[in-house]
């Protein structure tokens, strides 16, 4: 299928700024956000909730079967903690967000999070989890990390990302004019 727009994924660690960044991009470019949790609980691609965790079980299965028909079209920016279940051939672009672990810490004490789930994520930003899970699923040219300090982080990266994705379409578009 010929795609007039890619499709982003917009990783990192919850807490380290996917929704905020989500968001901004989709209000810029007119992609769409697609959140995976929203999908998870609203077309219930779960197995339960973990309690302890407070977190929902995700069946992989059963989530990429209910977003194949509209991801495989191109124009998504996916927003969730994990990259390495969307199939490479539906990606072009991964971001994954980083950020200092003190501010981690606040952002994710202030939403009240338990201590075994916010050690947990302390843990998997500080061993860079998501960089590494992004670096062996994809190739190297389209995975890149961007920091998630501040408000100004955001609007930076969110630019970045937007020349990037008129490079992509003028690209593309060059691409459909040469097939014709
Ligand atoms: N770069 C940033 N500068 C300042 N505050 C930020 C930044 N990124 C995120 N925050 C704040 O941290 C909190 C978490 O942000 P956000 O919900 O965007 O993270 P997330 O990665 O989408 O989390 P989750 O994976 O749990 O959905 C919010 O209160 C947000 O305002």
């Amino acid at each position: 299928m010929v795609k007039n727009n890619p499709n982003v994924i917009i990783t990192g660690t919850p807490g380290v700024g996917k929704t905020s960044h989500c968001e901004l991009l989709a209000e810029n470019t007119g992609l769409k956000h697609l959140s995976i949790n929203q999908i998870v609980k609203e077309r219930e691609c779960h197995d339960g909730y973990d309690d302890e965790l407070k977190t929902w079980i995700v069946d992989e299965d059963k989530l990429l079967d209910a977003i194949e028909d509209e991801v495989k079209q191109g124009g998504y920016i996916i927003d969730w903690h994990a990259c390495d279940l969307f199939p490479r051939s539906w990606i072009d672009l991964v971001v994954v967000l980083r950020t200092d672990s003190t501010l981690l810490y606040d952002r994710l004490s202030a939403r009240g999070y338990p201590q075994a789930k916010l050690d947990e994520n302390m843990d998997a930003e500080i061993m860079q989890v998501l960089l590494d899970e992004a670096r062996e699923s994809y190739d190297e040219e389209i995975v890149v990390e961007l920091r998630s300090d501040s408000a100004d982080d955001i609007e930076s990266n969110v630019e970045r990302i937007e020349s990037w994705l008129k490079q992509w379409r003028k690209d593309h578009a060059e691409d459909g004019e040469d097939e014709r």
